[in-house]
This record gives structure tokens, C-alpha cells and sequence, in this order.
């Protein structure tokens, strides 16, 4: 258990040994000149001791709880959620294929040990649970199609290959489309991916009315956040980088006079992770009770910058994957005594029927970090008393329903370890009650510029261009208007980020983040937004120099008039899909006499079925058509479409056996960029005349 073999795969030894072959290594190779395993220490007495005292874990169940965590974690994986439809085919697929072999019939033992299972609570069958790791499924020849299918759906945002327990708070935030969301600490962003994707299911517009501010401290990982929302194309996210503890509010106005204020907050708080023992085994020789009491008040902070933001009648959700009760409980109690009888805890049992919890505590001890017990705060000696807190201990009765809040021990559902607690907010905080919208703008900045006094703040990270939204007299909208016939569109919804020269990418917001963006970002630093929309292609042949992006149709597809539409049928579609580039006359007669007299460029692609409607962004060459899409959103629409796409699975294992070095993979994808592709017809015509 907990062996870790340092660059020794089965893959490097091929690799070797093909090398010898060209006489490029004289080494033997039938020599393991592998690096001995590294064993990982998965023990930590201080730990055990700690965990003990604080009953997190009922007594007779302690010696499973503690083998369980020395374990590594399983693989767990959700498909997304945001189109229904999709959602629904995607799992036929997963069930069907991916699964049957490991379900039924025929089963190797590698494959009885690795069964997969549906997590109970997860809307829709939705979550997925394989009982072997990660590491397991890279390294096995029976799991490489199914390795395959994860890695390509997850590169398009149509599975999230996420830890079982993390996929629970956003859904006990239970998110509407119409929701404003802040997701305090966000990334690297699984919730917020799941959060984005709650804001389209069950929406019945493409734009849904809310809208998903995800935020970080650290300027880096906002780049993941920017990855991860970019994955799932919506124009109703935005990222920012804040120290979520002084967050600003944002105006909804030029003048402030109206403010944002959040239905659904998560504040998933940094922690001391010991919930994630089993991914991130080095936390057992770094454990120590003070990280948590180092912690508390961070925690503190940010969970109450989180409930200022929140409107009245909103949820707020409060995680952390830690197991320790002064990250948590001590932590919502603090919350609890501030916010008197303003929040309230809500039971998060029953909320997801088929998870297996234990309830929050209501008495917990505090220790340094040399394990010394205190029982109340006036025993701490001096010298531990800025790292101990008085608020850091147990009340002597639970005023709050502290039991409502839940944990979720490893060895229960072989998981990680997390702690949850839903709270609602039932009336303005005692001290927001005589605050009006503008006197937080006031003070906040009586804050800022009490803090920039004494020292000038070091811009952090890059320097953002700024979010510039188009007018109806910009240069460039007469010709994208005229060309895709858009009709009432909400051009103030669009921005480039180029303050100089030729726009290049133009983006989409929806309209309740354009009004964020625009009055805000003079003075709150925001990382991205928007989804691409319009790409700048400076080809003569099309009458407009902006093409469609893939990212940005769904959003404004019902602005698009019929000039750039073209209707396929499945077998047309298919063949689309299948080659980079199509003949006109490969396809079916009406659709070839429809594109005869159909103009060169970008064009919407739509294949018209009540069961699986499908739009892709296309582009009509002089006597070809082809799909402007990726590799991976080729294949994802092949697979829907019912395509058998497993030529196109590269077989690593098979792969690395081949003496020869050849590759047994089908590439699939673009070629060429359509517009050199029809500088190429051109030439070719040229020549022909
Ligand atoms: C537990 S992780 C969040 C995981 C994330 N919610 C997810 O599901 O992918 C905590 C995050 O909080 C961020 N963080 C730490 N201190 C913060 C602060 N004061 N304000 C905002 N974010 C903070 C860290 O950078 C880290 O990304």
C-alpha cells in the first residue's frame, strides 16, 4: 500500500528497448533499471490521537475508518448536466458501451474488482463511482477505451472528472437558472463547473437569466477557473481575484445606487485537506492540530464576507474537506453567535437521499499544536493565545443546530472525507440592518484607501486588457449584422479585449454580467468573461471578416436569420463529421442544390430532429462543407449520433508494442482552417480557368 514508483512504467521500457533497437542506448534491456519504490508514509500518531478525542467517528467503526483513509481514493467522474438532452445520451453511452462488459456477462477479475456504480444521490444517474484509482485505469488495457472517452468528453466539458464528495455542495446549494451564484473560493473550479451547469439544466433559454461569479485569492489559479468555465462556453460566468474576506460589493449601476447581492453562495474555505488523505498522501507527514486553528480564522472571515454578500431569503453552503470540527463546526458557531438569529442552519441530511452522513458535533475539544487539551479558553497559556481563539470552543448547549451540519466519513461510501453546512439567511445581518447600498460602497472605500496608505499595492498577476462592449455605431457590426441577418440583438452584449488595432476575438455576456462588468471594473479586478463569439478571418471570398465561433452559437443561435443556416440530414451530418473536408457532391441532392447557391463562409450547420437537435458552427467553401469544430467535439457528435468512433481510440498499451513505431490511431479533426482551405479552391479554379 502507498507505493509510489518514480518514472517506472511498463511505457518507458518499451520505449527503451525500441531505442536500442536504433542503436541510440546500449543499455540491456531485459536490465529493470527502474528506480526503487518510494514508500509513502500513510501514518501519522498525532493524527489518531486527535481524531479519536473528537468523535468524528463512531467508536467501533475507528479501525475501518483509519484503513479506509490509508487507502487510495477510487475514480469518480459526473457527466454534465447543462443540456438535457445530451446528458441523457451521454449516459446511454456510458451505460451501454462503456459499461455492459464491466456490468455483465463475461468479467475479467480485473474488472469484477472495479465495478462501476451509480452514486445513489446524484440527480439523473449522473455521477459515477469505479472502485479503482485513477493511476488504475491509466495503467490498465481493459479501461483504455474508456480512459479515452473520459479524457476527450472532458477536454469539450461534457464529463467532469471530479472526487465523489466534492460534487455535494453545489448540490445542496440546489441552484435555479435565474440564480446570481459566487463561488468565493473557487478554484481549481469542479464546483463552479457544476454550478455553471445548474444555472442551463432545467432552463428553457440558452441565456439564462443568472449568472456565476467565481473568485480566488490567487491570480494563478483564476487561470484555471478561466479553463474550467471555458470548457463549458457560457456567457454568464465571470472570475475574479480577491481576498475573499474584504470582497467588494458590485454596483449594478453607473452611480451605485443599486448592488449586487447573491441568491446562492458557496464558500468552499481553504482547509487543512485531511479529508483528502487518500489523493494527497503527503498530508500525513505534514498533519499537525495547529494547521486548523491557523485556519479558523480565515475561515471566520470569509464565511462572513460571504453571508454581507448574501440576499436576504438566499442559501448559503459552507464545505471544507477537512474532518477537523474547529475548521468546521467551531467555525459555523462563531458564524452562528455573530449573525444572531439572522441565519439559520439548515438539515443537509435529508437533502440528498442515498448519502450516507453523520451528523455535525456540538462538542469538540481544542488543543495546541503539541496535543495539550484545553476545556475552556482562560486554560490557554499566553503564548498560544493568538494562534487559540475564545470563539474557537464548543458552546455548553447547541443554540443552533450545529447537529444539522453533516460529515462524510471515508470509509462510509469509499470516499473522501468532507464537511457541509447549508445555511439561509432569514434577515439582514444585525450589523447590515442601517447600511444602505451606498454606504457599503463607502466604506469599502474607506477600507481600500485606509489600506493603501501605508504601502502602494504591488499589482498581482497580469495586468487584464480592459473588457471594451461594442455600440451599434462600432465599424465592424454593420457587416456581422447584415451577414448573419441578426435580428434585436443585444449588440451591447459583446466585447472585444483589444484596445488598439483590429478587433480579433469578439466575446458574449449575457446581459445581467455585461451590467457587472461595465459598472465594475474600473474598480474590482476582473479576470475574464464572456464566451467567443466572433473570430476575425480576413478572407475576400465571405462578405463579412468575422466567422462563427463553436464556443459562442448556443448563445446567440436564435438571433441568427436563415441566410447562414443550412439543414443537414443525419446521414449528411455524419459524413461532415467523419471528413475534415466534404465534396458537395457527396451529399445528399437537395442539400447539394440548396449549397449551390449558397455563399462562401461561416454558416450555422443544423440537423433538424425532435430527439437530438444538433448546431454546429460549418463553413461553406466553393464546392465543399465542412464542420468548423475541434477533434474532440467531432467525436463527441460521431458518438451521440450512434458512429462507432473506436478507430479513431489509440491503444496506448498496443501502441508502445509496436517494434516499429507506428501509431494505430485515426486522426480526426481540421486539417486546414477553412479560409486556406478555400484559398486553395481558389487557386485550384484559377487554374482550372
Ligand atoms: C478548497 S480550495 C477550493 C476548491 C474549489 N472550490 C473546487 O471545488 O475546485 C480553496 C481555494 O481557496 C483559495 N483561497 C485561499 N484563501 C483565499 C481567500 N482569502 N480568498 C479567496 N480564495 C482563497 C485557494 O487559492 C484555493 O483555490
Amino acid at each position: 500500500m502507498g507505493n509510489r514508483r518514480n518514472n517506472g512504467s511498463n511505457a518507458s521500457f518499451a520505449k527503451r528497448r525500441r531505442k536500442m533497437k536504433e542503436g541510440l542506448d546500449n543499455k540491456n534491456p531485459n536490465e529493470d533499471t527502474r528506480s526503487p519504490y518510494v514508500t509513502t508514509i500513510r501514518e501519522n500518531e498525532k493524527f489518531v490521537q486527535y481524531y479519536k478525542m473528537q468523535n468524528i467517528c463512531p467508536e467501533d467503526e475507528w479501525n475501518t475508518f483509519l484503513e479506509t483513509l490509508k487507502t487510495d481514493l477510487p475514480t469518480s467522474f459526473r457527466i454534465t448536466a447543462s443540456c438535457d438532452v445530451e446528458a441523457k445520451l451521454l449516459l446511454k453511452l456510458v451505460e451501454g458501451v462503456f459499461f455492459t462488459d464491466l456490468l455483465k456477462g463475461e468479467q475479467s477479475d480485473e474488472q469484477k474488482n472495479s465495478e462501476p456504480f451509480c452514486l445513489p444521490w446524484y440527480p439523473q444517474r449522473l455521477g459515477w463511482q469505479l472502485k479503482i484509482t485513477r493511476k488504475d485505469i491509466r495503467g490498465s488495457v481493459a479501461y483504455y477505451r474508456l480512459h479515452n472517452f473520459l479524457i476527450s468528453e472532458t477536454g469539450n466539458g461534457n464529463i467532469s472528472r471530479q472526487e465523489t464528495v466534492s460534487m455535494i455542495p453545489p448540490l445542496l446549494l440546489d441552484v435555479k437558472p435565474s440564480d446570481k451564484v459566487l463561488d468565493m473560493c473557487a478554484a481549481p473550479g469542479s464546483k463552479t463547473a457544476q454550478l455553471i451547469e445548474a444555472l442551463y439544466s432545467g432552463s428553457n433559454s440558452s441565456v439564462p437569466g443568472g449568472l456565476v461569479m467565481a473568485n480566488d485569492v490567487h491570480n494563478s489559479r483564476c487561470y484555471m477557473l478561466v479553463h474550467q468555465a471555458k470548457r463549458l462556453n457560457s456567457a454568464n460566468v465571470l472570475i475574479t481575484n480577491y481576498d475573499a474576506t474584504v470582497l467588494p460589493v458590485m454596483n449594478l449601476d453607473e452611480n451605485g445606487h443599486s448592488i449586487l447581492k447573491f441568491d446562492k453562495i458557496l464558500c468552499d474555505a481553504p482547509c487543512s485537506g485531511d479529508g483528502t488523505l487518500r489523493k494527497n498522501a503527503d498530508i500525513w507527514t505534514k498533519w499537525s492540530p495547529g494547521n486548523a486553528n491557523n485556519l479558523h480564522g480565515i475561515q471566520f472571515r470569509i464565511l462572513k464576507r460571504g453571508l454581507e454578500l448574501l440576499n436576504v431569503g438566499g442559501r448559503l453552503v459552507y464545505s471544507t474537506c477537512s474532518f477537523n470540527p474547529v475548521e468546521n463546526e467551531a467555525v459555523v458557531q462563531r458564524m452562528m453567535t455573530e449573525a444572531q438569529g439572522s441565519v439559520v442552519i439548515i438539515n443537509a441530511n435529508d437533502k440528498l437521499p442515498g448519502l450516507k452522513t453523520v451528523n455535525g458535533l456540538s462538542q469538540w475539544i481544542v488543543v495546541s499544536k503539541d496535543l495539550d487539551v484545553y476545556k475552556t479558553f482562560e486554560e490557554v497559556p499566553e503564548k498560544w493565545n493568538t494562534q487559540i481563539r475564545p470563539q474557537m470552543f464548543p458552546p455548553k448547549e447547541d443554540l443552533y443546530n450545529l447537529n444539522r451540519c453533516i460529515r462524510i466519513l471515508p470509509h462510509h461510501q469509499d470516499t473522501g472525507g468532507f464537511f457541509v453546512a447549508v445555511m439561509e439567511k432569514i434577515k439582514p445581518l444585525p450589523w447590515e440592518a442601517s447600511i444602505t447600498p451606498s454606504d457599503e460602497l463607502v466604506d469599502e472605500a474607506k477600507v481600500n484607501n485606509y489600506k493603501r496608505k501605508p504601502k502602494k499595492r504591488k499589482y498581482q498577476g497580469y495586468r487584464e486588457d480592459p473588457f471594451i462592449f461594442l455600440t451599434v455605431d462600432d465599424p465592424v457590426w454593420p457587416e456581422i449584422r447584415d451577414f448573419y441577418e441578426l435580428k434585436d440583438f443585444p449588440i451591447q452584449c459583446l466585447l472585444t479585449r483589444c484596445s488598439v488595432g483590429k478587433k480579433k476575438n469578439i466575446y458574449f455576456t449575457s446581459p445581467s454580467v455585461k451590467d457587472i462588468v461595465k459598472n465594475n471594473q474600473d474598480r474590482v479586478k476582473i479576470i475574464n468573461t464572456g464566451v467567443k463569439t466572433f473570430v476575425r478571418c480576413d478572407n475576400k471570398s465571405m462578405e463579412c471578416n468575422f466567422r462563427l465561433a463553436q464556443e459562442g452559437l448556443a448563445g446567440i443561435s436564435s438571433y441568427i436569420g436563415q441566410k447562414r443556416r443550412l439543414k443537414l440530414t443525419r446521414s449528411d451530418l455524419i459524413t461532415v463529421l467523419i471528413n475534415p473536408t466534404v465534396q458537395a457532391t457527396s451529399l445528399n441532392q437537395a442539400t447539394k442544390d440548396i449549397l449551390d447557391n449558397f455563399g462562401v463562409g461561416s454558416c450555422v450547420l443544423n440537423m433538424v430532429d425532435k430527439d437530438f437537435p444538433v448546431e454546429l458552427v460549418g463553413w461553406k467553401g466553393f464546392s465543399t462543407l465542412k464542420a468548423y469544430i475541434n477533434g474532440e467535439c467531432r467525436l463527441h457528435y460521431l458518438r451521440l449520433l450512434g458512429v462507432d468512433v473506436s478507430e479513431f481510440d489509440v491503444n496506448k498499451f498496443k501502441k508502445e508494442n509496436n517494434d516499429d513505431g507506428t501509431e494505430d490511431k485515426n486522426e480526426i479533426g481540421i486539417d486546414e482552417a477553412p479560409e486556406v482551405q478555400v484559398k486553395e479552391e481558389l487557386r485550384q479554379c484559377e487554374k482550372l480557368e
